[in-house]
């Protein structure tokens, strides 16, 4: 994979700041007072067990759920999603739906292009960019369906790519995916970050994170710690991140 290079159009200087942010679904607390701050050339972490409200995190950036309290702005902006590209998790999609490689990194641009209106010149040269950044040009006239999960990834980096934004969201891109894979899609995040955007990126893999961000913030259900990889790093933090599960009722996990 290539490495993309600060596009005019992205980047709207500012800070994301989630504070006091809570969502319950019915009586289950998913987060709870959460505040955190992302920076624009920042790459983030959110790290956590399962059940933890990483993903919950995510969709409240995109107010894909309610809040019970809390506020989300970037800059002075309260409506995050012009400014977003979000990546779900691989398994959340239908990979049966009967559209090529091409189309899907097309869809990235679907939010600028309005109903009604063809891709122009600007948006092939685009989606043709994302896709030879990302390293899956070559496939770009296949089903998606005939993919593997590290091709899968690679097509939805290239439809995030495509949008042009300010924040990059993530949720797992590192799943199913095979270890050089893995190391290509960081280094691309690494370059999105040092491009100008914030990249925030779900991820279960410390380590890895460690090594490529500059902020970790672990969670679970509250922030237990938020800030550079050596001070947050550590066994006492990753004890009282990891120590408590909502998944089953207080047995440690991972
Ligand atoms: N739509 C929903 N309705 C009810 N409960 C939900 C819903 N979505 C998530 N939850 C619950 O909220 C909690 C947080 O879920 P979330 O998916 O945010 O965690 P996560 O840290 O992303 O977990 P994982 O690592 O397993 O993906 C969990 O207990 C989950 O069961």
């Amino acid at each position: 994979m290539t490495h993309s290079i600060c596009r005019p159009e992205c980047f709207q200087p500012g800070v994301l700041t989630v504070q006091d942010l809570s969502v319950q679904y019915g009586p289950q607390t998913a987060l709870d007072r959460v505040s955190v701050s992302f920076q624009v050339g920042e790459f983030s972490a959110v790290i956590g067990p399962n059940g933890a409200g990483k993903s919950t995190l995510l969709k409240s950036l995109l107010g894909l759920v309610p809040r019970s309290s809390g506020q989300i702005t970037y800059g002075t902006d309260t409506d995050l999603r012009p400014h977003i590209a979000y990546v779900p998790q691989q398994q959340t999609l239908d990979w049966a739906f009967p559209v090529t490689v091409w189309d899907v990194a097309m869809m990235g641009r679907t939010g600028r292009l309005g109903w009604g209106r063809w891709p122009g010149l600007q948006d092939r040269r685009r989606v043709q960019d994302a896709l030879q950044e990302t390293g899956v040009w070559d496939l770009r006239h296949r089903h998606i369906a005939d993919l593997s999960g590290g091709q899968r990834q690679r097509v939805l980096l290239a439809r995030m790519l495509v949008r042009g934004a300010a924040i990059l969201l993530l949720d797992e891109p590192l799943t199913g995916v095979d270890t050089r894979s893995s190391e290509q899609i960081l280094a691309l995040l690494r370059a999105e970050a040092d491009a100008g955007r914030a990249v925030i990126m779900v991820t279960h893999d410390l380590e890895q994170a460690a090594q490529w961000c500059d902020h970790l913030v672990l969670v679970n259900r509250r922030v237990v710690a938020d800030g550079p990889p050596a001070q947050v790093y550590t066994p006492a933090n990753i004890e009282a991140t990891f120590s408590v599960s909502h998944l089953g009722h207080g047995h440690a996990e991972a």
